[in-house]
């Protein structure tokens, strides 16, 4: 059976929901699933605004019906070509026959080389700023070059101000019957898993969301219709915000993460001490991570999340403990920036991990470490526990005077 939602009058979500699916990309846990979403308008002419993942085709496909209502198909626009959103083109041109499919030059390139199509007579090619006229609405099309991919653009509605955002805005979940963000409590249920998104999915690509955002702020925009999670009509300066702070490696708050890897304990003793004294002085904001159990997109949420960073390590074989080397190239390949750093080492005869993990910050940009890196050998001693409270007091000067009691 059918089940679509109404943006607007002539406009309609045709998308759908997976929760089966365990890993996104095979990466990334989503215990609350993914939505894929595509949207329908009706005026003179209609058009599709991209399709969905093949795990839902025969949803969809009962959906566009379902709206069309025995009216043909006549546009199809192609915002991005990663198969969770393209897996349904096949289906679609079988389906309706004179359908024409929208993209950009790069956009035909990725589908022939995903699909295989005939498509003679089929394509209708589009470049930066043109547009497309539907009736009484009008498309348009802007290009968002590795806002994820390199084939990117995103479509802006011209009558009703909408905003066909491609991967940007999104976020993993899956809708539960609330489509919009105002339905819905969004920090709650949904910030975590918007902010692991971005930081994961689009993160690396800081710059070219600056400048894409920079190109569409002269835009008036009513709602943003992303390809994931649910579409924004009000509040939209808050994932706006949000979006130019993630963007610059700005951190969203001025909270501290400890994350820390620990085989036996004891470099986690160290952090659990550290995380009460930070308490007690009057940190408000304290997370506690142990990266051997906690995914690593969480753990790059986090850094998205917080503006100071405590990374506690066991030596391993003369090196970093591999959860956590695993986590700093990941820091690494998205690009972190900008966050205050401080290092815990610990090892029994030779600890040499707070060396290595200063190069390795070193190699970001803008990454501050925070003095004095603290040896432990084996266990937290006395001489721990006074340099842990030195450094809750270093860390509270950093965070600054807004977050004490
Ligand atoms: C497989 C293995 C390799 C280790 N390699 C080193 C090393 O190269 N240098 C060192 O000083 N300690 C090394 N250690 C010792 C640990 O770093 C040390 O015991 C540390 O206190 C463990 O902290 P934890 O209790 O938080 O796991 C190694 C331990 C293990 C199990």
């Amino acid at each position: 059976m059918y089940c679509t939602r109404t943006l607007t009058d002539f406009v309609s979500w045709v998308g759908g929901t997976d929760r089966r699916l365990a890993l996104f990309e095979n990466l990334f846990p989503i215990p609350r699933g993914i939505t894929y979403n595509s949207y329908l308008i009706l005026d003179e002419k209609t058009a599709l605004i991209d399709t969905v993942d093949s795990s839902i085709t025969l949803q969809f496909l009962e959906n566009i019906q379902f709206v069309l209502n025995n009216r043909p198909l006549d546009y199809l626009v192609i915002n991005h070509m990663e198969p969770d959103h393209c897996a349904s083109i096949a289906q679609l041109l079988l389906y309706y026959p004179n359908l024409k499919l929208v993209g950009n030059r790069k956009t035909f390139e990725l589908l022939h080389q995903f699909y295989h199509l005939e498509l003679t007579g089929r394509t209708i090619p589009v470049r930066e700023n043109d547009f497309l006229s539907l009736g009484s609405h009008t498309l348009r099309f802007a290009f968002a070059p590795m806002v994820h991919w390199p084939e990117v653009m995103v479509t802006y509605e011209e009558k009703e101000s909408l905003l066909f955002s491609a991967d940007a805005f999104g976020s993993f979940g899956a809708l539960n019957g609330a489509l919009f963000q105002d339905e819905m409590d969004f920090d709650r249920e949904w910030l975590p898993d918007a902010r692991r998104y971005y930081g994961n999915i689009v993160g690396k690509y800081g710059s070219q969301v600056q400048r894409a955002m920079e190109k569409l702020s002269c835009l008036n925009i009513q709602m943003i219709c992303p390809l994931h999670g649910p579409v924004w009509r009000k509040n939209i300066d808050y994932i706006w915000n949000k979006y130019s702070r993630w963007s610059r490696y700005e951190p969203e708050e001025q909270a501290v993460a400890l994350l820390y890897a620990s085989m036996y304990g004891n470099t986690e003793n160290a952090v659990n001490l550290l995380a009460c004294k930070l308490a007690e002085d009057g940190v408000k904001s304290i997370a506690v991570h142990d990266v051997s159990s906690t995914h690593v997109s969480t753990l790059i949420a986090e850094v998205f999340r917080c503006s100071h960073l405590v990374l506690a390590v066991p030596t391993y074989n003369n090196g970093i403990y591999p959860e956590m080397l695993n986590f700093l190239h990941d820091m690494k390949a998205l690009n972190l920036q900008n966050r205050t750093v401080a290092l815990i080492e610990n090892g029994s005869w030779s600890p040499v991990v707070g060396e290595q993990m200063r190069a390795f910050l070193e190699g970001l940009q803008g990454m501050r470490i925070l003095e004095p890196v603290i040896t432990i050998r084996s266990a937290p001693s006395a001489k721990t526990l006074e340099e842990l409270e030195q450094l809750s007091k270093n860390l509270l000067s950093s965070l600054g005077t807004a977050i004490r009691l």
